[in-house]
């Protein structure tokens, strides 16, 4: 199976040197970067260097491409996977509920989508319960400042990160509401919302602790099946907004597939 990856950051590197360090019948075939330059030096320390391609062109080298860029470029990155019969796996699971073009892109293709478990995971189970009914869902994501800086939603609630003392609710809305604020902090709420009871009927606080050392995710799903409640704890990666377990959860999706 040929991997090609959109984005050479905490979770594309992570992927990236995993697959090249040897991953039984998977190889990678090519990379998309923002900055070929920078990239190069990157590449040299694998083993077998890929392809440095354009975002448009990842689909004629991978049988599975994987986008850990960021939601600005799923759209031009999804359009010709999909059309070309290729798989799809998206870590800014967000752009599917913020953007209405890519929300229609994910009703008739989903079955090539793939949205990781993530920094959350579980998902398995909330897609089991909405296929009876789901009540309520509920997340509580808790993070450390670092995680949080230079998002959106902090300047447009007016919260200075300096202020805080204590651990402190930021965000209390929907699935949809927090993505609009918090585009880069929040796919974990977007993939939950995908897989159970969609953007709107998926309740999310968002908290801030200074003294956090972990992404914590805490979920509640009540349904007609049953109730589910489970807590993450993520160590962050080399990106303070991000989990390590998230490129591990690619790594476990791709060796499934
Ligand atoms: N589903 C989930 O549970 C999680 C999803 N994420 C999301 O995954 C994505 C990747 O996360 P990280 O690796 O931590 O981010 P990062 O910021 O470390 O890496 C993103 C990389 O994409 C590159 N990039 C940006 N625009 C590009 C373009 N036009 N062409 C090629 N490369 C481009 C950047 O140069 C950077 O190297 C983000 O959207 C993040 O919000 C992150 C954590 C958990
Ligand atoms: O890595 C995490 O803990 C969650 C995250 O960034 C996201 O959901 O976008």
């Amino acid at each position: 199976m040929n991997v090609a990856i959109a984005g050479l950051g905490a979770i594309g590197w992570a992927v990236a040197h995993a697959i090249d360090k040897g991953m039984p019948g998977i190889t990678l075939s090519a990379v998309a970067v923002r900055d070929p330059d920078a990239a190069a030096e990157r590449l040299r320390m694998l083993a077998h260097p890929p392809a440095c391609v354009a975002l448009a062109s990842l689909a004629d080298y991978g049988d599975v491409v994987v986008e850990c860029a960021g939601a600005h470029v799923l759209r031009e990155i999804a359009d010709p996977v999909l059309e070309s019969g290729r798989q799809l796996v998206a870590m800014s699971a967000g752009g599917f509920v913020s953007s209405p073009a890519l929300a229609l892109l994910w009703q008739r293709y989903r079955s090539q989508i793939h949205i990781p478990s993530g920094a959350l995971g579980g998902l398995d189970a909330v897609a089991a319960m909405a296929e009876g009914h789901i009540d309520t869902v509920r997340l509580v994501s808790t993070k450390p400042a670092a995680a949080l800086r230079g998002a959106p939603g902090l300047t447009q609630l007016g919260i200075d990160l300096q202020s805080l003392t204590g651990p402190t609710q930021v965000f209390g809305g929907t699935a949809a509401q927090a993505l609009e604020l918090f585009p880069d902090n929040l796919n974990v709420a977007a993939a939950l919302a995908l897989a159970g009871a969609g953007a709107h009927r998926t309740m999310v606080e968002l908290w801030l602790d200074p003294h956090a050392r972990t992404n914590r995710h805490e979920v509640e799903v009540q349904a007609d099946s049953g109730r589910l409640r489970f807590s993450m704890d993520a160590m962050p990666s080399s990106n303070p907004r991000t989990s390590s377990l998230a490129a591990q959860s690619v790594l476990a999706l791709l060796r499934r597939l």
